[in-house]
């Protein structure tokens, strides 16, 4: 890994503009080296975030962008459970991204069929979940182990919706650049675990270690309140 950054923020207030010109730091920098920048999103509170965000950066070029989902809920575009869907809506219409360069799953095929192929990420932005869940991969699910599959169905998950597609950790741990982004209180004891070490399996948001990449933990102060070890303290004009 190119080491880990744990850098604290004191609201998503602040969190928002830095994670915003971290993606377009990363998005410059990947169409200099390979002329275009593959992006994967999350759902939960990044959709809000990157909408805002995004589209208030001056001079934002989407045109070499290609997005894709880390995990995607196998639901029709226009349920309000599609993570898709809410990026339409909210950040897609705003920025200037090629319809042609955003990945989504076929949601009219069935679970095992719609798992693509993806590839290697400039970036992928992951959230974490209450019980240390993050993509679609679940504490003690047999997903945990999948070494073969780039993208994987998972027609079991313990928050519904119960059928989903999901990177795996080999696809996730390739990526040269990963952010999670956490916030708010009931982040506080899961974050402590996974980034200091718990007893028994660890979650799986703490195997998100990429072999060759960035690891960044951008959280806020409510989530880092009971971490010991030594963090970074970061204001909304910061650049990572
Ligand atoms: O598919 C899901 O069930 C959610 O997308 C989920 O994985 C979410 O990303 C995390 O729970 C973090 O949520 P917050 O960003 O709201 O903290």
């Amino acid at each position: 890994m190119a080491g880990r950054r744990v850098v604290v923020f004191p609201s998503s207030a602040e969190l928002g503009p830095v994670l915003a010109q971290l993606v377009k730091s990363r998005a410059e920098k990947a169409i200099i080296s390979h002329g275009r920048f593959t992006l994967g999103l999350s759902g939960g509170s990044l959709v809000s975030m990157l909408s805002k965000e995004l589209p208030a950066l001056p001079d934002l070029d989407c045109s070499k962008w290609v997005v894709a989902f880390c995990d995607e809920r196998l639901v029709s575009f226009d349920d309000p459970e599609s993570t898709y869907g809410l990026y339409k809506g909210q950040l897609f219409s705003k920025v200037n991204i090629p319809d042609s360069g955003i990945l989504t799953i076929d949601s009219s095929l069935a679970v095992n069929e719609c798992a693509s192929l993806l590839f290697l990420f400039d970036l992928l932005l992951l959230g974490m979940g209450p019980d240390g869940h993050t993509c679609s991969l679940f504490p003690d699910h047999p997903l945990l182990e999948e070494t073969k599959k780039i993208v994987a169905p998972i027609s079991d998950s313990p928050k519904p919706p119960p059928q989903r597609v999901t990177m795996t950790f080999p696809v996730v741990n390739s990526a040269h650049c990963v952010a999670f982004v956490s916030t708010g209180g009931s982040k506080a004891p899961v974050l402590k675990e996974v980034l200091e070490g718990r007893e028994g399996p660890a979650f799986p948001a703490a195997r998100v270690v990429p072999t060759n990449g960035e690891l960044f933990w951008l959280v806020d102060d409510p989530a880092a309140a009971s971490l010991t070890i030594q963090v970074e303290r970061l204001g909304s004009g910061a650049k990572l």
